[in-house]
């Protein structure tokens, strides 16, 4: 590995623009996500965090601007190639998206049974051990998922996530709709399947506890730009009035709140 490559952000976010119409979300955002780093974006309701989510997905093209992947441009991709650039990513949706025609298995293995033909025995004890990878039985694996807490879902949400061991991990909203002994359950899963898969994780929230418990480095988002960035710990030592606010939940400060 040269040091050119070793210095390279997984992810390098640059002059990323997406309006809808008169409603400009995303206004310039540069951020970069270095390799193995848990990096959670903050913002109020409606400050485009989904939408920066949805862009390196490539589930919405941008108006301007680039997105890196390993030092390769992704904006633009169609097809195979943006299926491939997509099978080195993870994703824990808000609602953990399941299906709940198909048993727990076939859920923790869609992507190997669907794309890479992989016979149901393998997948099935794939399924088993990412299910034991986030606390799991082997009896949860035939059940349907609409039998399922919602802690459950998202645990099984996140077996299906790390199925395929990607480099990339998104996780939207983790915590929402769990009880706070669930969510802190749910943080330290995800903290330890990044750190024990070496992927570099982003996360979406407005929680502030699990953002405390699952970053390295925390991005706000405010206005369709990145105002501030750095680990937790800075937020009380810099004292940027953005993030104050926020962290704090205050009505008055710098943040604009639709009333
Ligand atoms: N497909 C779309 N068409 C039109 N407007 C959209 C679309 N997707 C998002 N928006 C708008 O973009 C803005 C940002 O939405 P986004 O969902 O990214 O916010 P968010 O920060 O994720 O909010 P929340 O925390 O409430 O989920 C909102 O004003 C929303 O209405």
């Amino acid at each position: 590995m040269t040091a050119a490559s070793q210095d390279q952000p997984k992810i390098r976010i640059r002059g990323l623009k997406k309006s809808f119409g008169d409603n400009h979300v995303l206004n310039g955002v540069d951020l970069d996500i270095a390799k193995g780093e848990s990096l959670v974006i903050i913002g109020g309701s409606g400050s485009g965090k989904s939408v920066l989510l949805k862009c390196i997905l490539g589930l919405l093209p941008p108006d301007a601007g680039s997105i890196l992947i390993d030092g390769k441009e992704t904006v633009g991709l169609r097809g195979a190639a943006l299926d491939e650039m997509r099978s080195h990513i993870g994703m824990l949706f808000q609602n953990a998206a399941l299906f709940d025609s198909l048993p727990v298995w076939q859920n923790v293995a869609f992507v190997p049974l669907e794309h890479e033909r992989m016979s149901r025995k393998e997948a099935r004890d794939l399924a088993l051990e990412r299910l034991a990878d986030v606390g799991l039985d082997a009896e949860v694996a035939d059940l349907s998922p609409a039998e399922l807490s919602g802690g459950m879902r998202k645990r099984v949400g996140l077996a299906r996530a790390i199925a395929v061991r990607p480099e990339i991990l998104f996780f939207d909203e983790p915590t929402t709709g769990l009880d706070p002994i669930m969510g802190d359950l749910i943080d330290r899963l995800i903290r330890q399947c990044v750190t024990d898969l070496g992927a570099t994780g982003l996360t979406i929230t407005h929680d502030m506890d699990s953002a405390r418990r699952i970053s390295d480095r925390i991005a706000m988002l405010y206005k369709g730009e990145i105002v501030w960035q750095g680990p937790m710990d800075a937020i009380e030592r810099e004292g940027n009035a953005f993030v104050e606010q926020f962290v704090a939940g205050e009505i008055d400060g710098p943040i604009q709140v639709a009333q």
